[in-house]
């Protein structure tokens, strides 16, 4: 199949990355994660201009190639196990990176080289997998044979053995635990934390409003960005532990804990001498002595909880707990859950691992969601218009409830698309715990390509969602299609698009696309909180919507865009609101 031509969306500028050495809670955008900090390895690590040297292309590119770029090369083959085959390369012969974001440079190189190529960045090699049948391998079918490598690696000592980076022993315990954890009347019980905290969020805007409207004026200037990441905040503090943040109105010292131990991980990955497993250097340097003092922040809070949760234990089966009367329950957490589920001891150390986790990954992913939805809602006003009209027949003036939810459908679909375009976090990061032959996928090697044990894989979510083979206008913002059946025209090993293969799903999946959609990752290793976070965001949106016209700002052009685990924006989403009903 010819390449489509790709169009383009009107998009942000893609912003240098950048580092967030300084913590300004609530103003700036909050750098967390994981994938962030894999990636700063290869920035930082490899401070060369990359070329696209393809192995593939007729032409070589007259580049000088410095002492460091070839001596980084070689060693990349030899620590990734040589030429991985007939895969093709994209040489990172690295002299600049910080053009723009990695994602980006991954993009183009995908439809150069195709949906598997290797990408070699001075010490380091990944494979980099743009198709949905080679992921659909690694992530599901083959699922017990990789394992989060360097994710695992620096995530480790903040979110210990919780279950994005533990080990498969430990793993496969825990999320037989946790999972049940998200059964449907406790989502039901957390609409009412959605709508509570989003409340909080449009009070906030009708006060600051009602003071702009004593001026003479009927519009304000915010950043919506920092006021979502407030709200994912708070609903994940209440949902998950039954804790107030309260970050909506004020800042918090134990979040604040948490973004500095994540400062720190991402330090390490980025530094070449392991210096912090001296003896002594938690107690002589200064930024290990901050980090030793945040991590006791964070495990006083939590334990904190957890002997609470504890002290009041009711003791039952799952069967049970899952039928409670979520509607009365004062406590309707998750750590209630696991707290009161008979079979499920463990100690407090494996709680806080799971409750830090769950705050990491629950947090920044939905506030990017609400973003870039705004984002994309502001330069489509006729979608923005259709997505009120909805809200209007279906809410009205009234609270948004669990079968409103149901009824929003344009909503829910408005959020799935945003996820497409801006999938958080746009790569997933495997290790290959043996050597494997990776299927070729779409338009690679009919036999597949071999690769040694160690080998390190980034599945470009990012390329996935937008890819020109599986998705027509990839770049355009059509909520709509999720509703069309798409044939897989041919692709062998695809199954196409086909909302009919999950039948009741409120949410389109990466069922309903045999794996050409990944917003929550697939097999095993699934996102456990997706109906939580896309319930989540469908109210927050319709909320925020229901009671406010928004604009962007400036225009979409000056949205500087910045990723980690995330993409987020550089500084912030400013847009101007005013209020739909006086
Ligand atoms: C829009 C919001 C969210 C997005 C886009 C998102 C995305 C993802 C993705 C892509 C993965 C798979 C990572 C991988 O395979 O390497 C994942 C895993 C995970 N997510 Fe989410 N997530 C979101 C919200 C949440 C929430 C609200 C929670 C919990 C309350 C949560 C908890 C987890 C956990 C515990 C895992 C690890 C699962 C495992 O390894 O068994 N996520 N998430």
């Amino acid at each position: 199949m010819a390449t489509a031509s790709v169009q383009q969306l009107p998009m942000p500028v893609h912003g240098n990355f950048h580092r967030i050495n300084s913590f300004d809670f609530g103003t700036s955008r909050l750098a967390n994660s994981y994938s962030k900090a894999t990636l700063q390895i290869l920035f930082q690590k490899n401070r060369c201009r990359i070329r696209c040297q393809s192995t593939d292309t007729e032409e070589e590119p007259k580049i000088k190639r410095n002492i460091l770029d070839n001596a980084s090369n070689l060693l990349t083959n030899l620590l990734s196990g040589g030429n991985l085959g007939s895969m093709p390369i994209a040489e990172g012969a690295v002299t600049d990176l910080f053009d723009r974001p990695l994602f980006f440079s991954l993009y183009d190189w995908f439809l150069q080289h195709g949906s598997v190529y290797k990408l070699a960045f001075g010490p380091k090699a990944f494979v980099v997998v743009s198709d949905p049948i080679v992921a659909r391998y690694i992530l599901r079918e083959n699922a017990f044979s990789y394992d989060k490598g360097v994710l695992a690696d620096i995530l480790e000592p903040i979110m210990g053995k919780g279950l994005i980076p533990a080990d498969l022993e430990t793993w496969k315990l825990r999320r037989r635990v946790i999972a049940p954890g998200f059964h449907t009347l406790f989502l039901e019980a957390m609409v009412k934390i959605f709508t509570d905290c989003s409340d909080r969020t449009i009070t906030k805007i009708d006060r600051l409003l009602e003071v702009e409207e004593r001026l003479g004026g009927n519009t304000i200037e915010l950043d919506l960005e920092a006021e979502f990441s407030n709200l994912a905040l708070d609903i994940i503090g209440l949902g998950v532990f039954n804790y107030d943040f309260g970050s909506v109105s004020k800042e918090s010292p134990v979040i604040k804990a948490v973004y500095g131990t994540l400062f720190e991980a991402e330090h390490r990955s980025t530094f070449y001498i392991p210096y912090w497993k001296l003896p002594l250097a938690r107690w002589l340097v200064p930024r290990q002595r901050k980090f030793q003092n945040d991590l006791k922040v964070i495990n006083d809070c939590l334990d904190g909880l957890i002997r609470n949760a504890k002290d009041t234990r009711e003791e039952t089966d799952v069967e049970k707990l899952q039928q409670r009367d979520y509607s009365n329950l004062k406590d309707a957490s998750l750590l209630r859950f696991l707290v009161d589920m008979r079979g499920a001891d463990v100690d407090d150390r494996q709680l806080r691992d799971d409750l830090m986790t769950m705050l990491i990954a629950g947090h920044e992913t939905t506030a990017a969601v609400l973003t870039w939805a705004v984002f994309l809602l502001a330069q489509n006003p006729e979608k923005m218009r259709k997505a009120q009209a909805e809200i209007d027949s279906v809410i009205g003036r009234g609270k948004t409830t669990y079968e409103c939810v149901k009824n929003l459908e344009y909503i829910r679909l408005i959020v799935v698309e945003s996820l497409r375009l801006y999938p958080q976090p746009p790569l997933l990061i495997r290790r290959s715990l043996k050597s494997d032959v990776l299927p070729g996928g779409y338009n690679g090697e009919k036999d597949g390509y071999a690769i040694p044990a160690g080998t390190d894989i980034f599945i470009s979510v990012y390329n996935l969602h937008r890819s020109p083979y599986f998705w027509d206008r990839p770049n355009d913002f059509e909520p709509e299609r999720f509703l069309v059946q798409k044939k897989s025209e041919g692709i062998e090993g695809w199954a196409g698009f086909d909302p009919s293969r999950s039948p009741g799903a409120m949410y389109p999946n990466e069922i309903i696309a045999d794996f050409a959609f990944l917003p929550f990752g697939g097999g095993p290793r699934k996102c456990v909180g997706d109906q939580f976070a896309l319930m989540e965001s469908t109210v927050a949106l319709a909320m925020l919507l229901q009671n406010f016209d928004v604009e962007l700002k400036g225009s979409p052009e000056s949205v500087e865009l910045v990723t980690g685990a995330t993409i987020h924006t550089k500084n912030g989403l400013w847009c101007k609101l005013r209020k739909r009903h006086q």
